[in-house]
C-alpha cells in the first residue's frame, strides 16, 4: 500500500533523507519515530505528494507520487503538523466546504459529511465555531477533513502533539477505529505514543532508518548479552574480534581499562546451551578476567535509547517517564 525505495531528499545541498526503504501494508498502523529534525515531516510530505523527492521512488496504492500526484492525492488523507482550519467557520460548514473542494457533490456530500462527523466524534460540536474549540476537538475536525474522501492511506504528522492526556487517549482510539481498513502512517517523537497505537515502527535518525520492528517482535525478541572484561589489551580485543560469534568487541572508554564484548545470535541462539559452554571454556582458557555480564533486551526502547544517545548533545537529552524526549 505504501512502498518507499531509496528515498533521498536534499534541501539545497543538504541531504536530510539518505535513501529510506520501507513498506506498510493494508490495515497496518506504522509509526515513524524519531527525534526532532530527524526527517519525519519531510518523509510525510513526500508520501502525501506535497514535496518532491530528490531521488528514489514512493508508491501509494500503486501510484507514483511524482508521476501520478493527482491519483496519490485522491488516495491519501493527510493530517499535517499544523492542520489548516478556518477558525471563524462552524464545524459543519467547514466539513461541507472541504467536501466541496474534494468535488463530492449532492447527496454523496451529505452522506460523506455525516460519516466523518460520526467517525471523528464531533457530532456534539457541529454548530460551534472552530476557533472556540479545544485543541483536541480541532484535531478531530482536521481529521474529518483528512477522511472526507475515504482515502485508503492516512498520513498523520504528530497527531497527538500538544493535546492533554484525555484528548490523547481519544485520538488514539479514533486512529485505531479508522485504521481497520486503511494503511496508516503516523509520526511521533514520543516512544509511548507509537507503542500505544502502532503495529509496527520505523525509527528514523538523521535521515537514516535506525531500526524497523513490529510491536509483536518487540515483546518476543530474545535477549543478548554484554560481557565486560578487565583488559584493554590489543590482544584481547583482537582475539574477540576474530570470533564469528562475537557481534562487537570494543574498548569501554578511554578512562576505563576494560573491553565490552557483545555476543551475536550464534552464541545465544535457541540451541546454544552447548555452544555457550564451549565458548565460555575458550574464554576461560584465554585468562581474560570477566568483570560483568549484562543481559539486554533488544526491544524498541533500547533501540530508541541508542538513537537518542547518538544525537549531538545527547548528554542533555533524556526520556521522560512517558517516553518523550526532553
Ligand atoms: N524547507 C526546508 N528547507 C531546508 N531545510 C529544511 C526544510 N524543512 C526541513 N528542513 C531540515 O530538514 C531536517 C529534517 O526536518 P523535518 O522537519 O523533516 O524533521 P522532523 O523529524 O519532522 O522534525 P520535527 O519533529 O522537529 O518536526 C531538519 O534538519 C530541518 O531543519
Amino acid at each position: 500500500m505504501i512502498e518507499v525505495k531509496g528515498l533521498v531528499k536534499l534541501y539545497g545541498d543538504r541531504k536530510v533523507l539518505h535513501g529510506l526503504n520501507f513498506s506498510v501494508g493494508t490495515g497496518r498502523v506504522c509509526g515513524l519515530l524519531g527525534p526532532n529534525g530527524s526527517g519525519k515531516s519531510t518523509t510525510m510530505d513526500i508520501l502525501a505528494g506535497l514535496l518532491g523527492p530528490s531521488s528514489g521512488s514512493v508508491q501509494i496504492c500503486g501510484y507514483d507520487v511524482v508521476e501520478q500526484t493527482q491519483e496519490v492525492k485522491e488516495h491519501v488523507g493527510y493530517l499535517p503538523d499544523n492542520p489548516p482550519l478556518y477558525k471563524e467557520m462552524k464545524v459543519i460548514d467547514f466539513v461541507n466546504y472541504v467536501a466541496k473542494l474534494r468535488s463530492i457533490g449532492g447527496k454523496n456530500r451529505k452522506t460523506a459529511v455525516e460519516r466523518v462527523i460520526e467517525d471523528c466524534d464531533v457530532s456534539d460540536v457541529t454548530h460551534r465555531v472552530i476557533g472556540n474549540l479545544s485543541k483536541g476537538y480541532r484535531q478531530r475536525v482536521a481529521l474529518c477533513a483528512a477522511l472526507i474522501h475515504q482515502p485508503k492511506v492516512l498520513i498523520l504528522d504528530e497527531p497527538t502533539e500538544g493535546l492533554d492526556p484525555n484528548q490523547i487517549l481519544h485520538i488514539r482510539k479514533l486512529i485505531k477505529k479508522i485504521a481497520s481498513e486503511r494503511t496508516v502512517i503516523l509520526s511521533s517523537h514520543i516512544l509511548s505514543e507509537v507503542q500505544a497505537t502502532c503495529d509496527e515502527v520505523i525509527i528514523i535518525n538523521h535521515g537514516h532508518i535506525a531500526a524497523k520492528t513490529s510491536m509483536q517482535n518487540d515483546k518476543t525478541k530474545p535477549l543478548y548479552y554484554l560481557y565486560t572484561f578487565a583488559s584493554k589489551t590489543e590482544n584481547a580485543l583482537h582475539w574477540f574480534q576474530q570470533r564469528n560469534y562475537v557481534k562487537s568487541a570494543k574498548p569501554m572508554s578511554q578512562k576505563n581499562n576494560s573491553i565490552l564484548v557483545e555476543f551475536g545470535s550464534e552464541f545465544w541462539a535457541d540451541s546454544a546451551g552447548e555452544n555457550i559452554a564451549n565458548v565460555t571454556e575458550q574464554i576461560v582458557q584465554q585468562n581474560f578476567p570477566l568483570i560483568g555480564i549484562e543481559e539486554k533486551k533488544e526491544g524498541l526502547e533500547e533501540i530508541f535509547f541508542e538513537v537518542i544517545r547518538s544525537q549531538p548533545g545527547h548528554h542533555q537529552a533524556q526520556i521522560s517517564p512517558t517516553g518523550e524526549i526532553i
